[in-house]
């Protein structure tokens, strides 16, 4: 499929329900022919497989609203869905791509002009801008999946849905990479149905691809999980091999592990998944297995189980080191009483199964791990399902066993491993090239509630999504506040007393841990951090159980202002007050969902909550819930400005210096994501809110290292330092914060010699200010000053503000520039391991970083050490952090500088 060589006839694909959508015109066909598709991430770059447009055409009639193009001349499919159809399930995961919301704009240009951004400098992708969706269906359910890769046109290989006309077929030798034993047993019902050729692949080849590029690219993929408490393991890429693989699907298979492709199935047992699901369906009538695993949950296997305390009289066998408690005959008790089956509670044998299964395959993995001199043990396959009395068992076997030698390792992607391995058989896709920071996981609703399971139709558009939600998904504004925090789901110890009736398992709406994983090639680790290994970005660790109760509070209580504020941004429509309650479901849903397993999506910190708002409203089509209050914020400070230029120019050296530090802190009070101050601006205006908070600026702030900053600036004595090369300037919100704190600061860098760089969001989040706004502010602010505008000039930021300006003056020193990058995130907070390219680049020369603002620089960031000197200015708008991180109080200041480390 990959390197097909016919010409056959393909389309420009989107895919479903998150994606942008993507339309061309006639004209675009016309004007571009031997052009890159507009728009689309697929052809920047100059890799393979990319899409041959020339002698495009709209097929049939132009007024139709998503006509087929046709491309004669495509040769190359993209990979795009791969199978791995088991005894029990069938796993699919499909690629879709999106379209690319990027402007090339004159800003941009320029910037990667002078910074030098090219491709060259990074592996070009074939997979660029793509996504990850990871489904399954249930084998004796196989009409279910071939109906839902017709409806999404799957087949039919790097094809928008829309623009597939339902009856076309697809290219005559379509293949579909599956493994499995059903590649096998259901090649010619694919062909027949979807007119496919299946191309099967080794499972246990792809078993092992699939574990390797998950342990390698996934951060927060493998986990131990012992006595209910769930860890996450950083895997070393060179320490992972060997080890031992152990898939629990239907049945059972051991591979032993020693590098990409080097591996041998070394044993295995049927006694697996189906045999717990299949005696489990015959022993309690159970109608699927997810209800027989929740009846396990509320079960007693002492009832069925022959312990070794019902053999000695209730005493321990202590000499061979048993309790009475430990299981010594799994079923035993069965057989002296003179009971029926009936006369046991389905619970109790539901439980009584699961343990004898998963104990038995932990003891033969551990034996295996022995006779191989294995210490680390990863089990997949969705026998596991997460569930916590699952993994304390087979854990508990491998401690038990292996005193403590061994250890049993889990996966988030438990059940995919076969199917991401075909899917990575295709060639040429580039998947097994990227790197952890490339990938980006992220939870829209139709991933974890539906689960991964489809059931019916899938969802075509959003409106379908929100009618969906309206049904299935609780009413958000239900969860005002979080329900409180059960203690972790423990099993008991050893995993075998009665697990807590509060176990992890959730009913069929959210099954699968799985999110949908964006390919993000562009991304890159900040150069600038002095560790990145050792690099934490969450500041606040949200495993503490307190801290977590207190956050979720905090976001469930901002949540109706939230929505009313992004309802408005849409023009308070019918529509919007919809989408607003849709929003409200899905995040709610969110928050209850990692209340009751915080580590559900990964490692939880508090800039993940933080991002997980922001990309559920742009899940609704919230794109910027504050706009008008940024333009109005912008506008009133862009007025003042003139005025605290003056007044800055009045001063010396040194007040000057302190005074631009206390104008940004001041101004990072105007923050709507926290409650305090959201409450403050009911109470003035911005201009006597800013005034108000400057006048309380009082030194020594809560942490005060401006002495030392400003001996790096000033110099002591007659001593004058160098000025900075280049400094990064993380600017935070919108308003006065970016216009009376961070833009003066800028300019006095800029007036001693400093290229500076302002980094911005790539999106909106609460009243940031985005990179696409700051040219503009900029060149408002830039018509008051004759450094900025110089600077800005010089940076390319005035190419076509600069026209507009009147008075006829032009700077003619050359000028120190003065740029604005996007930083590769929407969101407050920023995860320096993921960052723009434009960034990176812009962190070659710099020799100074200022974080400015809570998210950027104390959620996050606060730790992080830096190999150029550092500044890091925030304002503490929150009492609970202030009291935690600088023991102080809420509006307490942080001026924190380190020198280069
Ligand atoms: N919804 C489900 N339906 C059936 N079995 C399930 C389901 N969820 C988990 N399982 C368990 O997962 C096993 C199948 O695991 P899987 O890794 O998909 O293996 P296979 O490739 O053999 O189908 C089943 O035997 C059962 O124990
Ligand atoms: C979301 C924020 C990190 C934004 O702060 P900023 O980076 O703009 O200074 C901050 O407002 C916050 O932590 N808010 C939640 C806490 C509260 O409402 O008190
Ligand atoms: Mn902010």
């Amino acid at each position: 499929m990959a390197s097909s060589t016919t010409k056959d006839h393909s389309h420009i694909e989107i895919d479903g329900i998150n994606e942008e959508s993507q339309q061309m015109t006639e004209k675009d066909i016309v004007e571009k022919d031997m052009a890159p598709l507009p728009g689309s991430s697929i052809h920047r770059s100059s890799s393979r497989p990319q899409l041959d447009v020339s002698g495009a055409a709209i097929q049939g009639n132009f007024e139709e609203k998503d006509p087929a193009i046709l491309l004669p001349n495509q040769t190359d499919d993209i990979s795009h869905l791969a199978l791995d159809i088991g005894g029990s399930l069938i796993k699919l995961i499909y690629f879709s791509r999106h379209a690319d919301r990027q402007v090339d704009d004159g800003r941009k240009r320029k910037v990667k002009e002078r910074l030098g951004v090219t491709n060259g400098s990074r592996r070009s992708y074939p997979i660029l801008g793509g996504r990850l969706h990871f489904v399954k269906f249930e084998t004796s359910k196989i009409n279910e999946c071939l109906d839902f890769i017709h409806s999404k046109q799957l087949h039919c290989g790097g094809m928008d849905p829309r623009c597939w006309p339902s009856d076309a077929p697809p290219s005559e030798n379509a293949v579909i990479k599956a493994t499995g034993g059903g590649a096998y047993k259901f090649a010619d019902l694919f062909k027949e149905r979807l007119g496919v050729s299946i191309e099967k692949e080794d499972e246990m080849n792809c078993l092992v691809s699939g574990a390797n590029f998950l342990l390698k690219a996934i951060r927060h993929e493998a986990f131990t999980h012992m006595e209910g408490h769930k860890e996450f393991v950083q895997i070393d890429q060179n320490d992972l091999f060997p080890y031992l693989l152990v898939n629990i699907g239907s049945g059972v298979s051991m591979i032993k592990v020693d590098g990409d492709g080097q591996f041998q199935r070394v044993s295995g047992t049927n006694v697996g998944g189906g045999t717990y699901w299949g005696l489990g369906r015959l022993l309690t009538k159970c109608k699927s297995f997810d209800e027989l695993l929740e009846l396990s949950q509320r079960g007693d296997n002492s009832t069925i189980d022959m312990l070794v305390g019902d053999i000695y009289g209730g005493m321990d066998y202590s000499k061979i080191g048993l309790s009475a408690s430990t299981i010594a005959s799994s079923f035993g008790k069965t057989i002296s009483e003179n009971k029926d089956l009936k006369d046991y509670k389905p619970e109790d044998i539901s439980l009584s199964l699961l343990r004898m299964i998963s104990y038995n395959i932990g003891q033969i993995a551990y034996l295996n791990a022995l006779r191989f001199g294995l210490k680390r043990i990863f089990f997949g396959g969705f026998f596991i399902r997460g569930h916590a009395y699952t993994m304390d068992t087979i854990s508990f076997a491998v401690q038990f066993w292996s005193k403590g030698d061994a250890q049993a390792m889990f996966l988030r992607h438990e059940g995919f491993l076969g199917a991401l391995g075909a899917f990575m058989s295709y060639e040429k896709h580039g998947l097994d090239d990227l790197m952890v920071h490339h990938l980006v996981e992220r939870f829209p609703m139709g991933a974890p509630y539906i689960g991964g399971n489809i059931h019916g139709p899938p969802l075509g558009d959003l409106n379908e999504k929100i009618s969906w939600m309206e049904k299935f998904v609780r009413k958000g504004t239900e969860i005002t506040a979080p329900v409180p925090m059960a203690p972790p789901a423990t099993t008991g110890l050893g995993g075998f007393e009665v697990p807590s009736s509060k176990g992890v398992l959730r009913s069929d709406a959210s099954k699968l841990n799985v999110g949908v994983l964006h390919l993000v090639p562009s991304l890159e680790v900040f150069p600038l951090l002095a560790d990145p290994k050792t690099y934490e970005p969450n500041t606040i660790d949200l495993s503490d159980h307190g801290e977590l109760e207190y956050w979720f509070t905090v976001l469930s209580e901002h949540l109706s202002d939230l929505v009313d504020k992004a309802v408005a941004s849409e023009g308070g429509t019918d529509d919007a007050k919809r989408r607003g309650d849709a929003f409200a479901r899905a995040f709610s849903a969110h928050l209850a969902r990692l209340m009751e397993e915080p580590a559900a999506y990964g490692k939880l910190g508090l800039a993940n909550l933080l991002e997980l708002r922001e990309e559920c409203l742009r899940e609704f089509h919230f794109f910027d819930a504050y706009r008008t209050i940024k333009q109005r914020e912008n506008e009133a400070s862009l007025a003042v400005l003139p005025d605290l230029l003056m007044e800055l120019d009045s001063l010396t050296e040194d007040m000057r210096l302190l005074t631009l530090i206390e104008g940004v802190l001041a101004a990072n009070i105007f923050d709507w994501g926290s409650r305090a101050c959201v409450d403050l601006y009911h109470k003035g205006t911005i201009i006597e809110i800013y005034r108000m908070s400057r006048k309380k600026m009082q030194r020594p702030w809560r942490v005060d290292d401006f002495d030392a900053f400003k001996e790096r600036m000033l110099g002591f004595g007659d001593k004058k330092p160098q000025p900075h090369k280049r400094a990064l300037l993380f600017v935070d919100n919108s308003g006065a914060d970016i216009v009376l704190g961070m833009l003066p600061l800028a300019r006095e860098l800029l007036r001693r010699g400093t290229e500076v760089v302002l980094v911005a969001n790539s999106l909106p989040a609460l009243n940031d200010v985005t990179a696409m706004e700051l040219p503009d502010i900029v060149a408002e602010a830039a018509k008051h000053c004759d450094i900025l505008r110089g600077a800005a000039e010089a940076g390319g930021l005035l190419v076509d503000a600069m026209s507009n300006i009147q008075d006829g003056y032009k700077e003619n020193t050359p000028s120190v520039p003065l740029m604005v990058v996007e930083n590769g995130c929407g969101s407050p907070c920023i995860d320096l391991r993921q960052v723009s390219s434009e960034l990176a680049a812009a962190a070659k020369d710099a020799d100074l970083v200022i974080l400015e603002g809570m998210g950027r620089s104390l959620h996050t960031n606060y730790n992080a050490k830096f190999k150029c000197d550092a500044l890091k200015l925030a304002m503490v708008k929150n009492q609970r952090l202030a009291a935690k991180l600088v023991k102080g109080n809420i509006y307490d200041c942080v001026c924190r500088y380190e020198p280069a480390s």
